[in-house]
């Protein structure tokens, strides 16, 4: 029995130990923008389905003469990690120290980042591991803010007293990026607005009701339009007036527009320029008269007591509707106005639709949805957020003018809130100077994530990279905010390509992740089948496309590790142990194996240079299992005992086979190398640095022809002797064959040592058939 995890430790420590995967830079560069994962969880079956892909490339390209730029990363600061680091510890700002909170969630990460790293380093992904960034060190972090100060002095980074999505629940800022539309159930609420009637979900953002909003073409509200109306409780009067977004078919016909109760909200609210009145802060509701300072839920209840209580209520009806909701915790987002940094994007959208096109997409059909997400931005960028474990803006404000004060480049990394260096308004002159207390989103760093792996290893000269890889679930923000800073700091795409792959679902149709924890770990599917195996099933889709993780997959994977192990059992069984030099075939048989080797080669370097991964796997499984094992090795278990023949059809046998080792390797790292170390025992490299199999048109040879029409004839005594309920090793006296007699008769010798055949009548005829 094979021992794959004797095996894999071998060779990724092998991997390691060595420097293999180490970037050297040279003439024929490639590199990769990986993705750094989040320390929010553990590592699970849908990254080992993504990061493979992205090796299989890496290792291909290393292979195809290529010095490969492979990075580690972790994304380890912002809210998911904060959640994480919360969980685990048990801790919260409001019982934790400012510092102390930075430093346990410093602590955790990196403790919990050697789990995640060595969950990944076992599933032989080929990066650069010893050469890793974390989003939280001082090194990402003056990057980030040097990058936020450039975009300070490009005017594209602002900051404005606006609306603002927030999410009670995290008491955070959050941006369009973190919204997810989810179906929910709530009341909707019909009041009877003194003389209107109107129907809301928000019946607690009455108090902040500034108009009535009906279609213009609703006959039954014509008369009202232009009209005053008194808000019921708080009895002031707002106007009744028209727009033709107005859903006629909902609630009434007529809608309270309140600042904010949802996006729509704002968008009228914008559109005709009204006063807001703010009752929502910090998550909580205060109108000063009715509700004062209760959280949503409550203040729902209160107002609808009061509502009841005055008659106003005419019905409340239960119903499921969407809402927009902070995709990190599900909790429906709230809108209010308060300070916040922001990313000015809105007015570029025709120019990051055109960076979009600049850059090649696979599969091409994934681009739309980064077109779409950029057409249908309705804000800029509010990248501040009211968390703690996160990149500190480099800001001051000066107490007495309101000046922004920002930090020297030489003074960064720097930390505002821990910082207790004396600082004057270069203004007003003023000493009184307070610090920013937010924290950056943390796709403002990542969206550097280009930069930052260029910078660590002060290579900036090969901007734009290569390819970057990623899920589909992240086009819009990773993807998104990383085109868009390269787009603002370089006026470049950030690279040349970008591969979408699909996503790991749950049972119940969830993507997996880690910060849900619906998560199934790979450590027991490599325990069980092998890493080979789990790599192989992330190479049984096309680009782009969800997958579910397939026992008969990982089953194929494995078989395909055996076999390969069997394959070269039995040709150094054939060789007695002794591989024989390189020769050119002669003999047909040998011919026609190295034509089929080559055609195998073209196609699956195709494949593979259009990252067609799953067609590549396809190719090559064709060729080993059925025209290598099933064919080939059947018909030289005999010809390489003859004098003759016996070199050559071995070197051919030792060839083709270690060619096929090279195309699997990409995909299955570990058995291929331990195999061509078996095969060429002085050898002291690794496979993944051997040069890929190039096709050679000088090796297609005519008898491929001839040897294809006789693999039929054999598949056709397989046939005869399954019907017969034979062995294929079983002997046939005598058999009659009608077919080309001129070609039976110039591989008979195949066909009888192969089929076992004591005697063998031969017919010419057109059609090839087994006479009964
Ligand atoms: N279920 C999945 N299937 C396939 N790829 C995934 C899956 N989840 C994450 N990835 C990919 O792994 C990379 C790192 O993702 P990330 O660390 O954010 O994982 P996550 O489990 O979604 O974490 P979180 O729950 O914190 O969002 C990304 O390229 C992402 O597209």
């Amino acid at each position: 029995m094979i021992d794959t995890v004797a095996i894999e430790k071998k060779w990724k420590d092998y991997w390691f130990n060595n420097n293999i995967f180490a970037f050297k830079k040279g003439d024929k560069n490639y590199t990769i923008d990986t993705p750094p994962p989040t320390v929010s969880g553990k590592m699970h079956v849908g990254h080992a389905f993504s990061y493979p892909q992205q090796d299989f490339i890496a290792r291909y390209k290393r292979m195809k003469g290529y010095n490969v730029f492979y990075p580690w990363g972790f994304d380890d600061n912002g809210l998911p990690t904060e959640k994480f680091v919360e969980k685990e510890r048990r801790v919260t700002i409001d019982n934790t120290p400012l510092k102390d909170y930075i430093e346990i969630c410093r602590e955790v990460s990196r403790e919990s980042e050697k789990g995640l790293y060595q969950a990944w380093y076992d599933t032989g992904i080929s990066a650069d591991f010893k050469n890793y960034i974390d989003t939280s060190s001082d090194f990402s972090i003056k990057i980030s803010q040097e990058m936020f100060l450039d975009l300070v002095a490009k005017k594209r980074a602002y900051r404005d007293e606006a609306p603002y999505i927030t999410c009670p629940t995290c008491r955070t800022a959050i941006s369009q990026i973190e919204m997810k539309d989810a179906i929910i159930s709530t009341e909707l609420v019909y009041i009877n607005f003194n003389g209107i009637e109107i129907a809301t979900t928000r019946p607690e953002m009455l108090g902040a009701c500034v108009a009535i909003f009906v279609n213009p073409d609703d006959e039954r509200f014509k008369k009202f339009i232009g009209t005053t109306v008194n808000v019921p409780v708080y009895g002031y009067p707002v106007k009744v007036m028209s727009d033709p977004s107005i859903d006629m078919e909902f609630g009434t016909g007529a809608e309270m527009l309140c600042t904010f109760g949802d996006q729509h909200d704002l968008e009228l609210w914008k559109k005709y320029g009204i006063k807001a009145r703010i009752i929502l802060k910090n998550n909580r509701i205060n109108d000063g008269s009715v509700i004062i300072n209760m959280p949503i839920k409550d203040a729902r209840k209160k107002i609808i007591d009061e509502l009841q209580s005055k008659n106003y209520i005419i019905k409340i009806e239960k119903i499921k509707h969407s809402v927009n909701t902070h995709e990190r915790c599900g909790t429906p987002i709230e809108i209010g106005i308060s300070k916040q940094w922001y990313i000015k994007d809105l007015d570029i959208k025709n120019e990051l639709i055109e960076f979009g096109n600049k850059i090649e997409w696979v599969p091409g059909h994934m681009k739309i949805r980064y077109d779409n997400w950029v057409t249908g931005l309705k804000w800029d960028w509010c990248i501040s957020r009211q968390r703690y474990f996160g990149v500190p803006f480099p800001v001051w404000y000066c107490d007495n003018c309101g000046e922004i004060i920002l930090a020297g480049n030489e003074e960064l990394p720097v930390d505002p809130r821990l910082d207790n260096k004396k600082r004057k308004c270069e203004k007003c002159g003023s000493d009184n100077i307070v610090p920013e207390t937010d924290v950056m989103d943390t796709w403002a760093t990542s969206s550097l994530s280009p930069t930052l792996y260029l910078k660590h290893i002060n290579q900036m000269d090969l901007y734009p990279m290569d390819s970057r890889f990623q899920g589909h679930d992240i086009i819009t923000s990773w993807a998104f905010t990383t085109i868009l800073r390269s787009y603002l700091h370089y006026g470049e795409i950030p690279w040349r390509k970008i591969v979408i792959s699909g996503n790991v679902y749950d049972p119940f149709g969830q993507k997996m992740s880690k910060s849900k924890g619906n998560i199934v770990e790979p450590r027991a599917i490599i325990e069980n089948y092998g890493a080979d195996a789990l790599r192989y099933w992330a190479s049984t889709t096309m680009q782009g496309e969800n997958i579910k993780l397939r026992e008969q997959d990982l089953m194929r994977g494995r078989k395909t590790v055996i076999k390969l192990e069997n394959s070269l059992k039995l040709i150094m069984m054939l060789a007695n142990n002794k591989k024989p030099g390189n020769t050119i075939p002669e003999f047909p048989v040998n011919r026609w194996i190295t034509t089929k080797m080559e055609r195998t080669i073209k196609e699956v370097t195709e494949y593979m240079e259009n990252n067609e991964i799953m067609k590549a796997r396809i190719s090559l499984d064709k060729f080993f299992w059925n025209e290598y094992c099933d064919n080939y090795l059947e018909m030289i278990k005999n010809e390489s005992s003859k004098d003759d023949r016996r070199d050559e059809t071995l070197s051919t046998a030792f060839s083709v086979f270690e060619n096929i080792l090279k195309m699997y390797s990409p995909i299955m790292p570990f058995i291929t190398e331990e195999l061509f170390h078996q095969a060429n025992p002085s050898f002291s490299g690794s496979i993944g640095l051997e040069p890929y199999p190039e096709f050679d048109g000088q090796m297609i040879y005519n008898e491929e022809n001839e040897v294809d029409y006789i693999i039929g004839v054999i598949d056709k005594i397989r046939n005869l002797k399954s019907q017969m309920k034979l062995s294929m090793a079983a002997p046939l006296d005598i058999l009659k064959l009608h077919g080309d007699a001129k070609i039976i008769q110039k591989y008979d010798y195949i066909l009888e040592g192969m089929m076992h055949i004591n005697s063998m009548e031969i017919i010419n005829s057109e059609d090839t058939y087994i006479e009964n």
